[in-house]
């Protein structure tokens, strides 16, 4: 594996050893299987994999929503392991954006008042020209007084994202943010994420299952059983899209093996 993935103290995201086990009555799974990197600040991260590898559990540990069975992880200089509920709700709060494939916009708030809830939910005053500035950026300065219902959901993505780029975020993680647009509205939406990147210098770490919209991070990461097994840097989509058939014909390989005794990895035995 590529040296340049090992963590630095300056990376704003560091897992070192995280491995998540979680247990059935018959069997274990080991959905991160001792993952260790670190993300610089600023740059775009797509995280890639077959079904099962362990994307998902990826994000949740480094964002915080779920707690490794062991290793570490470390958000903007913080020990996650070290913080209770309470402080671990307020640092999701303040230092972390979530986007969603499902917009999870309040359907009765306005654009502006959306967009601004994070900031009154931690009893922050908000901003007007900062609240400006970041509906402008994402092209919503003429809808600021409609309501989710009247968007369409490339717009309703727009306002999800000014939403968790108003706190200033040291980490936004999206959860298959394009998932639910056609092609034309998500290459929209990538433009925006990879422009946030560039104006405001914010960290993204993005889950995936389109080599097209990977292809906007300045890297890949690509997790198989678990495993990190290896990066992108600068990728193409073609460059991604023959990496996942690898991956994809290989953990297809291991799930018609038979199943060993002991830990399955990424996979129920
Ligand atoms: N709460 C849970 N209880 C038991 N097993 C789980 C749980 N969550 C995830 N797993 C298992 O952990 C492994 C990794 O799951 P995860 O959802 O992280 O994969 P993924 O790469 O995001 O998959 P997909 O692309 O299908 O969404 C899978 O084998 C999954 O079945």
């Amino acid at each position: 594996m590529n040296g340049t993935l090992r963590p630095q103290p300056s990376d704003v995201v560091r897992l070192d050893a995280v491995r998540k086990i979680y247990r059935g009555s018959k069997n274990r799974v080991a959905a991160l299987d001792g993952v260790t990197i670190g993300l610089r600040r600023g740059s775009f991260t797509a995280v890639m994999g077959p079904s099962g590898s362990g994307k998902s559990t990826f994000l949740h540990c480094a964002a915080g929503l779920d707690q490794p069975t062991s290793g570490s992880v470390w958000l903007d200089g913080v020990d996650l392991a070290g913080l209770r509920e309470r402080a671990l709700t307020k640092l999701r709060r303040d230092r972390i954006g979530f986007v969603f494939q499902a917009f999870n916009l309040l359907p009765a708030l306005t654009v502006v008042d959306n967009v601004t809830l994070p900031l009154r939910l931690a009893g922050r005053k908000p901003d007007r020209a900062e609240v400006d500035e970041v509906i402008e950026r994402v092209g919503l300065a003429e809808r600021r007084r409609n309501r989710p219902g009247e968007l369409s959901g490339g717009q309703q993505q727009r306002v999800a994202i000014a939403r968790a780029l108003i706190t200033k975020p040291a980490v936004v993680f999206g959860d298959e943010p394009t998932g639910a647009l056609d092609t034309h509205t998500a290459r929209e939406v990538l433009g925006l994420l990879r422009e946030a990147v560039q104006w405001a210098g914010q960290t993204i770490v993005m889950v995936t299952h389109d080599p097209v919209a990977a292809a906007h991070a300045d890297r890949v990461l690509f997790l198989a059983d678990g495993q990190l097994v290896g990066a992108l840097d600068q990728p193409t989509a073609d460059q991604v899209a023959e990496r996942m058939t690898h991956l994809g014909a290989w953990a297809q390989q291991r799930s018609t093996r038979p199943a060993t005794q002991g830990t399955a990895h990424g996979r129920h035995a």
